[in-house]
């Protein structure tokens, strides 16, 4: 996929570590508007600490994080999601979508959260509570509050995996529509599903365990198509990351599954 060139998200050489634990070592690489970049990788191997980089959340103790050529600042030109609907629950739906942008004049406010409810399906329910919505509800005007001051790059921390099997393959499509339409922001989705990273990601890093490493990155050949499960290269795809997160994690000893010997 061609990468737009204005908005970049680059980590060179970056490492973390956090108290006396090395979390992440040596990361290089780079994504752009456009593309669903996916993070794969096994429990506490540094996908969350990842994104806090991404965000400008945490620095790292080597290397460079960079959102369009400088350091990221919390909350400019960055949007995160996460597992967690983090909705105000005494605020309506449209009143939760209007707190991501507290500096437009109001009516501006008013038709740019209009202009999100309407993307994701919810401008029926703007004036509803997130107690009254479903959990595929509720995430839906999350993702429409993270889009509202659309930010070049949305950050996505297994934000679907609280969700029911229907609930959760509806909100994938409902992301690529989105991230599809011109403007869209560049994702960084973290997951531990492996058919999930297949069927959304453009490109797929899988992580070692902890101090995370890029094992492997790979583009996904059958991106963006309808059916990706039905396409003839996913089941060996699918293989070939289930096999690389087996024995990252099986070579790992600080895993429960490690078995030495
Ligand atoms: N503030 C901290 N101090 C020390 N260690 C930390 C701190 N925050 C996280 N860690 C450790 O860093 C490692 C990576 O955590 P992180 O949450 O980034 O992993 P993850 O891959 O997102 O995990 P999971 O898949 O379980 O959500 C974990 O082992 C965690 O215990």
């Amino acid at each position: 996929m061609a990468l737009n060139a204005t908005d970049r998200l680059e980590l060179s050489g970056v490492s973390l570590t956090l108290g006396d634990q090395p979390v992440l070592q040596d990361l290089t690489l780079a994504t752009g508007r456009g593309e669903v970049l996916v993070v794969l990788g096994p429990s506490g191997c540094g996908k969350t600490s990842l994104l806090r980089l991404m965000a400008g959340l945490v620095e790292p103790g080597s290397g460079t994080v960079a959102l369009n050529d400088a350091p990221p600042v919390p909350g400019h030109g960055i949007a995160m999601m996460f597992q967690s609907y983090r909705l105000l629950p005494w605020k309506t739906v449209a009143a939760n979508v209007a707190f991501a942008l507290p500096d437009l004049p109001r009516a501006q406010r008013e038709d740019r959260v209009s202009e999100v409810l309407h993307l994701v399906g919810l401008e029926r329910f703007a004036d509803r509570y997130p107690a009254a919505l479903s959990g595929g509800m509720r995430q839906r005007v999350a993702l429409a509050r993270a889009l509202a001051p659309r930010p070049d790059f949305l950050l996505m921390d297994e934000p679907f995996a609280a969700l029911d099997a229907q609930a959760r393959e509806l909100m994938q499509a409902e992301l690529l529509r989105l991230v599809g339409a011109s403007g869209g922001p560049g994702v960084v989705f973290v997951t531990h599903s492996v058919d999930e990273a297949l069927v959304l990601g453009d490109r797929i890093i899988l992580l070692s365990p902890r101090p995370g490493r890029i094992i492997t990155d790979m583009a996904v050949p059958f991106a963006r198509r309808p059916d990706p499960h039905d396409h003839p290269d996913y089941p060996a795809l699918r293989r070939t990351l289930w096999e690389r997160l087996r024995q990252a994690v099986l070579t790992d000893p600080a895993s429960d599954f490690y078995r030495p010997g």
